[in-house]
């Protein structure tokens, strides 16, 4: 179905997600922040700012933390982000005809151990698709940039064809509204839509028109910023989600978690908001984080569990944690959309 006959170029599929540590030592934690954090276009400072931030303050007391949290989440198998994201390749592997393999922005499997399989099993053509639903610097952008890097360096002859983010594609509102609504609790006060939060400064830097002023503008239609602005493109997913749910909008929350550093990030932010709904009268919460396709430290550990004190110990009563898509059919049904209209784009050039 995909391969076509008389072509001799062979097609494959490369699943990139963000990547987690080797495992739960420290030393392999700091070895992962260490290559994370020093992404320019995560810390984006220049580089001896960067590197002294990073190596100097972060890397000196954060991986004793950070170590702990993720042993909270550890499976047998590994790091959650990992093996669901294994999950999906196998499950998305038996629906299409090319081989998938999956790749890491950050430490293994690389994206490079991920065009490498690929390349051996034969293919010259490979759709690379970023897990993120929402475009961001820190994100989107640097998967393209690695892969880009790798494929110039290391594998000329292949040639890349790049999933855009599809927060505003029907099929995946649909599939992300259904899972909701599948999974919500029958009373709750409130549902929040926790994304993950950027610097408020990210969102400046990738904003070709320089219009966008984190305000209205990014709640507004038509604007060309939006292309690139990952607040607006949070938005915009909880705004279709909610009207496919029929929930009205007072019943919606949407926040920023997993702030790092004294910058500004993007507000509101989620613990703060967890501190303070109790008092407004919201004692049962539903949570959704829509920014992740897989369950990964930041939804397991910072929502489910520390999220889930924050908000008891503030008054609240309930705290319903939505897991993320995972390997759900419906959402391997999107994947598969997705990659197929990439893959019959090879055959248009
Ligand atoms: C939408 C996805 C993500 C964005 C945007 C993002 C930006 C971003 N993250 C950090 C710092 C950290 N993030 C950490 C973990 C983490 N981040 C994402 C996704 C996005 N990050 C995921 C899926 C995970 C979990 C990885 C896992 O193994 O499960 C961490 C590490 C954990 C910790 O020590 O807290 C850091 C640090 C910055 C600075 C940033 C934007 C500038
Ligand atoms: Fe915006
Ligand atoms: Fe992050």
């Amino acid at each position: 179905m995909l391969q076509k006959e008389s072509s001799n170029s062979k097609k494959g599929i490369l699943l990139v997600n963000l990547g987690s540590p080797r495992s739960t030592d420290v030393k392999d934690v700091k070895e992962y922040l260490d290559e994370f954090l020093m992404d320019e276009r995560v810390i984006d400072y220049r580089w001896i700012f960067r590197a002294l931030l990073v190596q100097g303050i972060i890397l000196k007391t954060r991986p004793p933390k950070s170590a702990e949290a993720y042993k909270t989440v550890w499976t047998d198998e590994g790091s959650p982000l990992i093996v669901i994201t294994e999950k999906i390749r196998k499950k998305l592997q038996k629906l299409v005809d090319v081989p998938v393999e999956i790749g890491m922005r950050y430490a293994e499997p690389s994206i490079e151990t991920g065009i490498r399989s690929l390349v051996e099993k034969g293919v010259t053509e490979i759709v690379l698709f970023p897990l993120y639903p929402q475009y961001a610097m820190s994100t989107t952008e640097t998967v393209i940039e690695k892969a880009e890097e790798v494929r110039k360096q290391k594998f000329p002859e292949v040639k890349i064809n790049y999933i855009q983010p599809f927060y505003n594609r029907e099929i995946y509102i649909n599939c992300l509204a259904e899972s909701i609504r599948e999974k919500l609790p029958e009373n709750f006060d409130a549902l929040q839509f926790s994304y993950h939060g950027v610097p408020e400064r990210h969102i400046f830097k990738t904003d070709p028109t320089k219009t966008c002023n984190l305000n209205d503008c990014c709640s507004r239609e038509n604007n060309p910023s939006h292309q690139f602005c990952y607040r607006h493109q949070c938005f915009k997913t909880t705004e279709t989600v909610i009207e496919k749910l029929n929930l009205p909008k007072e019943k919606v929350i949407v926040s920023f978690q997993s702030r790092l550093g004294k910058d500004k990030w993007i507000e509101p932010y989620t613990d703060e908001t967890f501190e303070t709904i109790p008092k407004r009268g919201i004692k049962n919460l539903a949570v959704v984080c829509p920014a992740f396709v897989s369950d990964c430290l930041e939804t397991l550990e910072e929502i489910s569990v520390e999220g889930k004190h924050q908000f008891t110990d503030a008054g609240g009563e309930n705290f319903h944690y939505i897991p993320c898509l995972n390997d759900e059919d419906r959402w391997i049904e999107v994947v598969k959309t997705l990659c197929e209209e990439k893959l019959n784009e090879f055959y248009l050039v």
